[in-house]
């Protein structure tokens, strides 16, 4: 059975993009038509994926936010920084908006013992490039309903991750689960560091 009318975001709703080997970054902007920000990405993203949480930013009408990392060294404002507030300072992730249209630009994290530490949080369905790299699972898939999702459609909605390729979890993937873990486990002595 298709499950192709539960919209979850529309860089996925019609197929999952493959990137592109060899993709080095591009340029996000925001939605303003006058001076919009810009903020170059010179890397290529990572673990992207799609996240149902209620603090990442979505586009107008998505059930979820597409998100990624990239190196923090690899983002550069480069217009209308001046537009940029920091939605939420208590936040681990310091999400940086355009307080002209909302947009989200980039999420920092400045806690130099936090597990993504040296990692920026990008929408890179922002960029008009091609070739980021594609989501690969669906993040904190419950947390849908915090923004008023009815518990009834979880099934329909899972179903549809499931048949997008964008497993559904309810925190972040196994593999990133661990990698938390692992670095928690190191900084109490659990494992050998
Ligand atoms: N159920 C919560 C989950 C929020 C949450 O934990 N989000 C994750 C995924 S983005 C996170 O790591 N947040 C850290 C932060 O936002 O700083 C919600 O939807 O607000
Ligand atoms: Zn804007
Ligand atoms: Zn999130």
């Amino acid at each position: 059975m298709s499950h192709g009318a539960v919209k979850i975001h529309p860089a996925v709703d019609n197929g999952v993009k493959q990137g592109s080997d060899g993709f080095q970054g591009g340029t996000l902007r925001c939605h303003c038509t006058d001076r919009p920000v810009e903020v170059r990405i010179n890397a290529q993203s990572a673990h992207n994926h799609v996240c149902g949480c209620t603090k990442c930013w979505k586009p107008d009408g998505a059930t979820f936010s597409m998100v990624a990392v990239v190196p923090r060294g690899a983002v550069e404002v480069v217009a209308n920084g001046d537009k940029l507030k920091i939605v939420d300072e208590k936040m681990s992730i310091q999400r940086y908006a355009c307080t002209g249209c909302g947009t989200h630009m980039y999420g920092r994290i400045e806690n130099p013992e936090h597990p993504f530490y040296g990692l920026d949080f990008i929408h890179t369905e922002l960029s008009s490039e091609e070739g980021w790299s594609a989501p690969g699972f669906a993040a904190f898939v419950s947390s849908i309903i915090e923004s008023g999702v009815s518990p009834d459609r979880m099934g329909d909605i899972r179903a549809r991750l499931t048949e997008l390729g964008l497993p559904p979890y309810d925190a972040l993937s196994p593999a990133l689960m661990d990698a938390i873990a692992a670095h928690v486990a190191k900084k109490s002595g659990a494992l050998a560091a």
